[in-house]
Order: C-alpha cells, then sequence, then structure tokens
C-alpha cells in the first residue's frame, strides 16, 4: 500500500522498476492497477514473483541494499527498515537481529516492496515525514505462529520505537502489519495532527482486502507553512527548525546505584552518548541503609530509549530502570559570530517566538581567544560580552 501511495504521488514506477531490476534477485514484475473502493480510486501495485526457497538474513539483505544503484538516502531508508524489522523479531523471537530470518518479509515481494518505498520516497523528494495515529484494526490473524490477535507482537514492538499513537474502532482485521509499522516507525520524523502545510497533491494507496471501510493508504505532499512573522528575518533553515523543534517528548531513564566502582560511570556516559543519549547526569543521594548513592539520569529521544535502557541494565548494577516521557519545550538555537577585539568569538542564542530568551558566548570560542591573548578567562569573557552588538534582523 505504502508504494501505491507514493506512485500515486508520482514516484515513476517504471524508475523504480528499472532500479530494482540492476539488483541481483530472480526475475520479476511490477505492475500497476487503478481500483476503486466505495468510488475513491487508488493505485495498487502487484508484485509478480516467481516461487523460492531462500532464507535471507539481515547481512543479505543489507549488502543488497548497499551494492545497487542506490544513493545514500535511499540505502540509509532501506537499512533503518530492515534493522527495525530485524530488531523486532529477534525481541519477539527472544533471537538476535542477525539470526533473525525474514519469514514474509524476507521474502522476494517483499523485498521489492520495501526497496520499492524507499526509491519512490526518494523520487517525490520528500524532506519530512508526518503520520497520523495508526489505525491498528481488530480480531485474528493466521500466520507461521498460529492464530495470534491483531496487532501481530512484531507490529506493537515496532510502534513502541517512536511511541507511535494508535487506535482501534472495531475493524475486524489487521491494518497495519510488521511492515507497514516499520516503515512507520523507521521514516516518520513525527506523529499526530496534521502539520502546517500547503497542499501540492494527495495520492492513494490500495489494499487488497474488502473492508468496511475504503481500503486505501493517503499521502498527502505539501510545503511547509512559515505562520511565525515575528520570524521572518530567519534564514530558511532556522525557519524549519523553529516549527519543529519548540516542543518534543523525551524519556528520562533513572536508576539509584550504592554498589557500582565509580570507574565505570564515564564509561557508560561515554557509551550513553554514543547511543543517542540527550543528556546524562549523576547526582549524590543518600540511599536506604544510610548508603550514599549516585542517581543515574539519561535523557533519551523516544527510538533510542529501547537501547538506553538495555545499556543501563548492562552497564550498571541495577536492578531496574525506571522511565517516564516528559514533554519538552525548547528554545531554538541559533549562533552568531562576532568580531570583537580579542578576535571572532560564537555567541549562542536560545530563541522563542523570535524573541531571544537567552545568550552567551560559546564557552571554546572564549577560551581559545583567552589563551591566545594570555588573558584571564574571566577577563576575556568580560571583553567579549561587552562588544557583542546583536544584529536587530537576526534575533
Ligand atoms: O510468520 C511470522 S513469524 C509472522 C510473525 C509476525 C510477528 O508479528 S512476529 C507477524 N506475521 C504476519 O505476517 C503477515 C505478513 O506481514 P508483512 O509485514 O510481511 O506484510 C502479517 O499478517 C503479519 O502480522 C507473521
Ligand atoms: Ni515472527
Amino acid at each position: 500500500m505504502f508504494l501505491g501511495t507514493v506512485v500515486d504521488l508520482g514516484a515513476s514506477l517504471e524508475k523504480i522498476e528499472a532500479s530494482l531490476k540492476e539488483l541481483p534477485l530472480p526475475d520479476f514484475n511490477l505492475e500497476s492497477e487503478q481500483v476503486s473502493y466505495n468510488g475513491i480510486t487508488g493505485t495498487s501495485i502487484h508484485v509478480r514473483v516467481p516461487k523460492e526457497n531462500a532464507h535471507r538474513h539481515l547481512k543479505d539483505i543489507l549488502k543488497l541494499a548497499d551494492e545497487g544503484p542506490f544513493n545514500d538516502n535511499v540505502i540509509d531508508n532501506i537499512h533503518s527498515l530492515f534493522h527495525n524489522l530485524a530488531q523486532a523479531e529477534a525481541k519477539v523471537h527472544g533471537t538476535s537481529p542477525e539470526k533473525v530470518h525474514f519469514h514474509e518479509v524476507g521474502a522476494l515481494d517483499s523485498i521489492i516492496d520495501i526497496f520499492g518505498s524507499a526509491i519512490g520516497l526518494d523520487l517525490l523528494n520528500i524532506n519530512k515525514i508526518y503520520s497520523s495515529p495508526v489505525h491498528l484494526g481488530t480480531g485474528f490473524i493466521e500466520c507461521e505462529h498460529g492464530k495470534i490477535p491483531v496487532p501481530a507482537p512484531a507490529t506493537l514492538e515496532l510502534l513502541s520505537y517512536k511511541n507511535v499513537p494508535v487506535y482501534s474502532q472495531g475493524i475486524q482485521s489487521e491494518l497495519c502489519t510488521p511492515t507497514g509499522a516499520s516503515i512507520l516507525s523507521s521514516l516518520a520524523d513525527g506523529f499526530g495532527p496534521y502539520p502546517e502545510m500547503n497542499i501540492i497533491k494527495t495520492g492513494y494507496g490500495a489494499g487488497k482486502k474488502q473492508l468496511e471501510q475504503p481500503n486505501l493508504l493517503r499521502g498527502i505532499l505539501g510545503t511547509e507553512v512559515i505562520s511565525n512573522n515575528s520570524d521572518k528575518d530567519l534564514n530558511n533553515n532556522s525557519k524549519e527548525k523553529l516549527i519543529h523543534e519548540n516542543c518534543d517528548r523525551v524519556f528520562v531513564l533513572q536508576a539509584n546505584i550504592d554498589d557500582m566502582n565509580p570507574e565505570f560511570y564515564t564509561y557508560l556516559m561515554e557509551q550513553a552518548f554514543e547511543y543517542g543519549a540527550l543528556d546524562v547526569f549523576f547526582t549524590p543521594t543518600q540511599m536506604k541503609k544510610q548508603r550514599p548513592g549516585t542517581l543515574i539520569e539519561i535523557l533519551s529521544p523516544p527510538d533510542k530509549v529501547n537501547q538506553l535502557r538495555e545499556l543501563m541494565l548492562k552497564g550498571t548494577t541495577t536492578l531496574g530502570v525506571r522511565s517516564s516521557l516528559m514533554e519538552r519545550v525548547k528554545l531554538t538555537r541559533h549562533q552568531d559570530e562576532v568580531t570583537t577585539s580579542l578576535g571572532k568569538a560564537v555567541i549562542k542564542k536560545g530563541i522563542k517566538d523570535g524573541k531571544v530568551y537567552n545568550w552567551a558566548p560559546e564557552f571554546e570560542s572564549v577560551k581559545s581567544l583567552a589563551a591566545k591573548h594570555g588573558l584571564p578567562i574571566k577577563e576575556a569573557y568580560q571583553i567579549v560580552c561587552s562588544e557583542y552588538q546583536p544584529n536587530p534582523n537576526i534575533p
């Protein structure tokens, strides 16, 4: 359905097919058909493949992507889609992502579907993807695990990676499969109401099942609307950031420790930042039995929370990790390079609604000036602050 949607939005199926044909895969063919559900027309893609008995692992599929005629954007998206699928399947089946064999998903038609979707997205030149809350459906499905309730375990696991908002309205069918869940949790930049945008085009990808509602996936192409007039003097990049960066959600992971070798803390912090932590901090505490202890806290983006939680469980002596999801309102960061009597310095600013809420010289740039002139750091800092002339056109 996703491939149908990108094709309906204008991605050329011929180009997608030509790219895919360069891969060392058995011969296949892609056909597009216009179908109508309750009077609404969409594109249905038929992936015709020969019967095969191949068992592919994650590394085989990633190799296919790496060796194909694709640009970095397509390769990154394919990697992220299959990594997430492998991680979810591994978690459900109690194995490792490398050992997972992709039953349905490793099948030729699924590879063509997923690779084709990544190529199609790239052809449409899309910078950001937003998704509505996801309609899961309900009921039961028959698969390799027998009769299991909707949503499938891998679907749920994948949707948890980005805290995807979901709902069900009683339709007795599987409306989001693991492949669909992987596309959303790997590629979407945000979930919820429509972002402010000017609509350019709407496309519909058609599913195969007859449902009580039109079985279509709707994609809307648009350009971002910059609505905040007071921000009109910022350059385009900064404008884009203002819209999307002012509020987000982060996980706070916590554990209290009173029995760990202090040498381990530094390594934990280094690893946490490598895994994508936004911040890591250690606070001295007084714990039960009058033991001095340490409160470890890691701030994590939603898509990194599972890895960071695992890192805390494996890399410390804790027996549990608490987590809470918090809303974070942020100032938009902006940097100015200024010329002072000591030389060039960087001023960092926190901006909201076109106003500067905070500004300060960037420490490293002042440190270099202090060292260059043999000045005490306090003096260099003072000089940069007193000589800084804000640009009235750029808050
Ligand atoms: O056969 C297996 S192992 C299987 C596992 C899971 C898990 O959630 S684990 C799900 N499914 C179902 O297979 C079909 C096809 O899914 P696609 O993502 O390939 O479209 C679907 O019904 C899944 O729920 C199978
Ligand atoms: Ni499975």
